[in-house]
């Protein structure tokens, strides 16, 4: 499936990603023409000679654009300047340090603010702690300079350790919002070349996670529990970091430098949703960030941001601006007869004001302009086609790698299976299941709720249990699915282990220790556990939606003159029998064509899949952002 629509002409500047003819360096040399200050020079040269510490080379100009020394490339080549005392100073020195001898690549890059609700290691519940733990490094390590911008959560527990690299930068900012002002505070790691920052706020409500205030706040007293049960909405927590994430490029020093008015935001999901609308409505009418963009990422539609109408006061935002994130129930969502339906909707606000919309694969890119995948906002979503696109998700490689994991108990290889079946024998010893090399163990990773699918599961486990099969899950969510994998782990004792819970290690265990992957969600955005499994040769069995159909190419057993073509199956539309029915040919094909079946292992492995891939695209929609004028009312 293509993008939506025609995308825009390149920007002369950045057409070098797809144009020999247009090198990096011309792209300098277009940056000296266009007149910089010399501010920015010295700024520039000073970075330089700090001998590329800090911001994988990315050196930030006054006026907010970049020039980088190339990246990786430049990484460790003191030719560049070696020292302070060969600051240049003046144009014609850094015209020189910028096309000399071509020993170093610059070109004109970006800073960028990734905004979100978590960002793996310091959080992560799902599949967008991933992304954003991932794609920024990968930007970063392109040249561009990047921040990312979340909360910082305490749980009392040794996961808080995850923020001890965090240091105080800045000074505590106020925040007028929720009727009053608000003091928020940034904390700084520089790791992976990403800045990354975690804001606090005194507010319980925004420290600690629901389950440790909910446990806590029952010990402290009743009354305090309801009071506080009215302030931990997630709104808050998320007002404050949209308003905190528009200050920081502002504020903070980072590297000596602050990241300035000429930002891209990348804001992810309804949580990050206020920010493009506080910069169209708060910031733009003031002559600030008027040359700054917006993309907003949707990694799920299904989640929004709805609050009742009167919690609009809360936002922070212009009387006048309500009709950006107003939002009319239709009539059958609402609950009696008086209710008429009125409500804010974030993600609606950030639909309508960001500069471009992205999603996280292609297929569900199309999906959300459908009445079926558009959970109410089809319609606004198809008038802003011309803006949208979508671009797959890739796999971390340093942390997903069969070879190099250190989860797993015996790393393997494209070259080498051999550790594959000693990751099945392990995980089935940890199990408990009867150790069975050549039995199909088929896994399932993930949230327990609709979206997955696991009611088809339910429904298909009695008869999937009469194949010779083990099945594993990892999940948790909702309490009937958790109490349902107990009761069938008590019932099958043989063939089905249900690990209710959250456990990286274990997931990546399953991932490398199964064989058939199983993954029925009712829509999938993009999907990163299929593109796991696929990379350490555990075969996908998908419903064909979204993100999966995408990456999941079906089995042909008889293309390419019967060698065989795709990675897994794909099934469609999403019953229990079809589900039934594709795992069975899967599980068939497994034991009785073994040729076959490591063709599926070898494709999937050999899949290129990388985020360095994908943040090439994500450029390439970066460059349209800023072609078109910023949204201003
Ligand atoms: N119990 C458990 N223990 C350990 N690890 C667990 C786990 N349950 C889930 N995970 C991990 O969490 C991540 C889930 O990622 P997904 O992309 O499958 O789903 P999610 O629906 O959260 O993400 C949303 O955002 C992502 C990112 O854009 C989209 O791919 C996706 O389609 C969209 O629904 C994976 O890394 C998985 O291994």
């Amino acid at each position: 499936m293509g993008t939506l629509l025609a995308p825009p002409p390149l920007h002369p500047c950045t057409s070098f990603l797809n144009s020999p003819e247009t090198t990096p360096k011309s792209c300098a040399a277009s940056f000296l023409r266009q007149g910089k200050t010399k501010i920015g020079y010295l700024a520039l040269c000073r970075s330089l000679a700090d001998g590329n510490k800090n911001n994988g080379g990315v050196r930030s100009m006054q006026d907010g654009s970049s020039i980088i020394e190339g990246g990786k490339k430049a990484e460790g080549d003191s030719k560049v300047i070696d020292s302070k005392d060969k600051l240049a100073t003046d144009r014609e020195e850094v015209a020189e340090v910028i096309g000399g001898e071509g020993k170093v690549l610059t070109r004109v890059t970006h800073s960028i603010v990734f905004v979100t609700a978590e960002a793996a290691p310091y959080s992560k519940t799902g599949g967008l702690g991933d992304v954003c733990g991932s794609l920024p490094t990968a930007l970063a390590a392109r040249g561009h300079r990047v921040m990312v911008v979340s909360p910082r959560y305490l749980h009392g527990g040794p996961s808080d350790k995850k923020f001890a690299g965090a240091s105080e930068v800045g000074s505590p900012t106020k925040i007028y919002c929720f009727g009053g002002e608000q003091e928020v505070g940034f904390f700084h790691e520089f790791r992976a070349g990403v800045d990354w920052i975690v804001i606090t706020s005194p507010f319980p409500a925004f420290r600690y996670s629901w389950t440790t205030l909910h446990t806590t706040v029952l010990e402290i007293h009743m009354e305090i529990y309801l009071v506080l049960l009215v302030i931990i909405r997630h709104d808050f927590r998320f007002t404050l970091l949209c308003h905190a994430a528009c200050e920081a490029p502002l504020v903070l020093p980072l590297g000596g430098f602050t990241y300035g008015e000429k930002c891209l935001f990348v804001v992810n999901d309804w949580h990050a949703g206020l920010v493009p609308v506080l910069l169209a409505a708060k910031y733009r009418p003031y002559g600030v960030y008027k040359d700054s963009r917006s993309i907003l990422v949707i990694h799920n539609l299904a989640h929004q941001g709805v609050e009742p109408a009167a919690s609009y006061n809360n936002l922070g935002l212009p009387l006048e601006w309500y009709g950006a994130v107003e939002w009319v129930f239709p009539t059958w969502a609402r609950t009696h007869a008086l209710d008429t339906g009125k409500a804010v909707n974030v993600l609606k606000g950030a639909i309508v004001t960001a500069d471009r919309i992205l999603t996280v694969s292609q297929g569900y890119a199309w999906e959300i302009t459908t009445a079926e995948g558009g959970y109410g906002l089809d319609e606004l979503l198809s008038s802003r086609k011309s803006v949208l696109n979508g671009i797959t998700n890739g796999v971390d490689a340093a942390e997903w790698n069969p070879s190099l994991d250190e989860h797993i108990p015996s790393n393997y290889s494209i070259h080498d299976l051999s550790g594959k079946v000693e990751c099945k024998i392990a995980l089935q010893k940890e199990l408990g299941l009867p150790i069975r090399p050549d039995c199909p163990l088929i896994g399932f990773i993930g949230r327990l709720d609709y979206q997955k699918g696991i009611d088809i599961i339910l429904s298909a486990t009695p008869e999937l249990m009469e194949e010779d099969i083990q099945f594993v899950m990892l999940g948790s969510g909702e309490r009937q699915y958790e109490d349902w994998m107990r009761v069938t782990e008590a019932h099958y004792r043989d063939k089905y282990r249900g690990w209710v819970g959250f456990n990286v290690p274990i997931s990546h265990r399953i991932t490398a220790g199964c064989d058939i992957l199983l993954m029925p969600s009712r829509f999938e955005p993009c999907g990163l556990n299929q593109l796991y499994a696929m990379r350490y040769g555990t075969v996908p069995v998908v419903h064909g939606t979204g993100g999966l159909r995408d990456t999941v190419e079906n089995f042909n057993p008889y293309a390419r003159e019967s060698l065989g073509e795709g990675t897994g199956w794909t099934f469609s539309p999403l019953s229990r029998e079809n589900l039934l029915a594709a795992l069975k040919i899967a599980i068939q094909t497994y034991r009785e064509h073994k040729s076959s079946w490591e063709g599926l292992m070898k494709r999937g492995m050999e899949r290129d899949c990388t985020w360095d891939k994908a943040a090439i695209k994500y450029e390439q929609v970066f460059e349209w952002a800023f072609i078109d004028p910023p949204y201003v009312i």
